[in-house]
């Protein structure tokens, strides 16, 4: 080799030994940058991603609570609005409805349903001397007493001012329902307290019969209003 190329081939060398020098030192800043993420991962973003997870299970627990309570507010709004405010009882809405249950349930199974319509005596003559309050007082005994009287798959509702309807259901023959009516109207004339006073109460009641005389509720609920007027006018001194 002459001088020249000697010369030559040194500088070659030189030139890669540079060009190694820079690589390793990039290599090295690569290092160091991949070495600081990953420690900010298992540090501080990790921990951000563990608060961020921690904060949306808190949050999606608050949303179902929301949504939970949102359910039980709507739940009692609904109940409220099928419940008669002063005796808690059916109201004349949710009536109606068992009662087309009811009757869709007898036409299937062909049995028979009684519908009973049920009228304080007497009662406008408690508001008048004992007050509004008594009065009220004398209904939500009334709901109670009546409600005492039926079994539970039987409906008690407060068709409006001092009326109820009660729907037995499955009734084989009237006279069950006369029965059941003289066992309402003799827990209606036990004593009654009201505001200190003993009342002595008594009840008119209508009977009407699905299918035998009205196939709809209100045909029924018309049937048993006629029949409960005949009963008071027949009480009427
Ligand atoms: N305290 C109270 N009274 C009510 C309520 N709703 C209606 N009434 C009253 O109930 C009375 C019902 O009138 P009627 O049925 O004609 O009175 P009654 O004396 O029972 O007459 P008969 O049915 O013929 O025996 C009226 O005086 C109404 O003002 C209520 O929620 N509370």
């Amino acid at each position: 080799m002459d001088d020249g190329a000697a010369q030559r081939a040194a500088a070659e060398l030189a030139s890669l030994v540079r060009q190694v020098t820079y690589a390793r030192g990039v290599l090295a800043a690569l290092h160091a940058q991949i070495s600081t993420a990953r420690a900010r991962l298992d540090q501080g973003d990790s921990a951000q991603l563990r608060e961020a997870n921690a904060r949306l299970v808190v949050a999606a627990m608050q949303q179902k609570d929301q949504t939970d309570s949102a359910l039980q507010a709507l739940d009692a709004l609904a109940r409220s609005a099928e419940l008669d405010g002063l005796t808690q009882l059916p109201n004349r809405a949710l009536m109606l409805d068992r009662f087309t249950q009811a009757i869709a349930k007898a036409r299937r199974q062909h049995t028979r349903l009684a519908l009973l319509f049920i009228d304080l005596d007497g009662f406008k003559q408690i508001n008048d001397s004992l007050g509004h309050a008594a009065g009220d007082d004398v209904l939500r005994q009334t709901a109670r007493r009546l409600t005492g009287s039926v079994r539970d798959v039987d409906t008690v509702s407060r068709h409006g001012g001092d009326e109820f309807l009660i729907l037995l259901a499955d009734v084989a023959q009237k006279a069950d329902a006369v029965r059941v009516a003289d066992k309402l109207s003799l827990a209606m004339s036990a004593s009654m307290l009201v505001n200190g006073h003993e009342l002595h109460l008594s009840v008119s009641v209508g009977i009407c019969i699905y299918p035998d005389e009205g196939a709809e509720p209100e045909a029924l609920i018309a049937c048993a209003d006629a029949a409960m007027y005949r009963a008071k006018r027949r009480r009427a001194p």
